[in-house]
């Protein structure tokens, strides 16, 4: 084991899938002797050479498209878009081509072991080009799959398994806690199963579910709700497409209540869905109507960050709204 912290943690699972394959290449806008703006590509260029770790133009459909055709020659590349928020001018060749290579093709291509990793979310006072939480657009198209970690070791684990994934995968890193979060993590190579909720902890009274950075804020709240006496069940999502619906399932047909919690703006964002899927499975069991804790549905703003965020009292409001009701 090993103190890292998630840029680390991210670091090296990058470094262990090139190790174990060479067809894994990581690339993207100053991806290369630079390590990314953020330095999650740090040393690999020196390490594994130009080939495999390098800078593209600044063009997001291009690193794109370029990473469709790698991963339907059977390589594995690991493209950086700088930030989520400049995932956009990709969204043709991600929704249209991405998605959809191995229906289209009739299963004789696939871009399995292809990975967007992206840092996604705000909280850093970096406006609008620099905090959006994009996934809900991406969870609206069948044929990717869409995963955000919450601290290093889960992000290493996540990472080498969406690399290995038949399927695939935007990777939304969490960029607040890039250094913030740290933690031990195993120096081997491990994967953590994509799908699958965790369950951080046991309670009876009402689910609280997020993922990513807003793991640590519900966390705050629940805290806060624990000293009254209020019994949380804590869940962490890990993937948003596909997502665990039996985990969450079972936990809110135990306390009956469920409060979500995103960062994204609240119309149309993945909280609605669960809302929906949880509300159908789990209506005769519901004591209360379910709680969406989002971001507020306006441009991200950078002078009034914290007014936007759906933060640890709004959602300690929220549990009380859905013990009280
Ligand atoms: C669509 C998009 N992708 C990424 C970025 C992030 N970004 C801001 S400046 C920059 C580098 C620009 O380099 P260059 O075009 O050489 O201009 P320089 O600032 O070095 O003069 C990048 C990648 C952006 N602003 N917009």
């Amino acid at each position: 084991m090993a103190k890292m912290n998630m840029l680390q943690a991210i670091n090296n699972a990058l470094d262990l899938a090139m190790a174990k394959d060479d067809g894994v290449v990581c690339f993207g806008e100053d991806v290369g002797h630079f390590g990314g703006v953020f330095r999650a590509t740090s040393k690999l260029q020196e390490k594994y050479g130009k080939a495999r770790c390098f800078n593209t133009p600044l063009t997001e459909q291009g690193i794109a498209g370029f990473a469709n055709g790698m991963a339907a020659q059977g390589m594995k590349p690991v493209a950086e878009i700088q930030f989520a928020d400049y995932i956009f001018p990709a969204f043709d060749q991600i929704v249209n081509e991405t998605a959809k290579f191995r229906y289209r093709s009739g299963n004789e291509f696939n871009v399995g072991g292809l990975v967007f990793r992206t840092p996604y979310g705000g909280g850093i006072a970096g406006g609008h080009y620099h905090s959006q939480s994009p996934e809900a657009y991406f969870a609206h198209t069948p044929g990717l799959k869409i995963v955000v970690p919450r601290d290093p070791s889960q992000a290493k684990g996540l990472l080498l398994a969406a690399i290995n994934c038949p399927d695939p995968v935007i990777f939304f890193e969490p960029k607040k806690l890039y250094r913030a979060s740290v933690g031990e993590v195993s120096e081997d190579y491990y994967e953590i199963p994509l799908g699958k909720a965790e369950v951080l902890q046991q309670g009876k009274d009402v689910t609280v579910l997020a993922w990513g950075a807003q793991m640590e804020i519900i966390q705050k709240a629940v805290d806060m709700a624990q000293a009254e006496g209020i019994s949380c069940e804590v869940i962490d999502l890990r993937s948003i497409q596909p997502w665990d619906v039996d985990t969450v399932a079972q936990s809110v047909m135990k306390t009956g209540r469920l409060v979500i919690n995103h960062e994204a703006p609240l119309t149309g964002g993945f909280a609605a869905e669960i809302a929906s899927t949880i509300q159908k499975k789990c209506f005769l069991h519901l004591e209360s109507p379910i709680e969406r804790v989002c971001g507020l549905d306006i441009p991200y703003p950078l002078a009034l960050e914290k007014e936007y965020v759906p933060d640890h009292l709004k959602t300690y409001e929220a549990i009380k709204r859905s013990v009280n009701f």
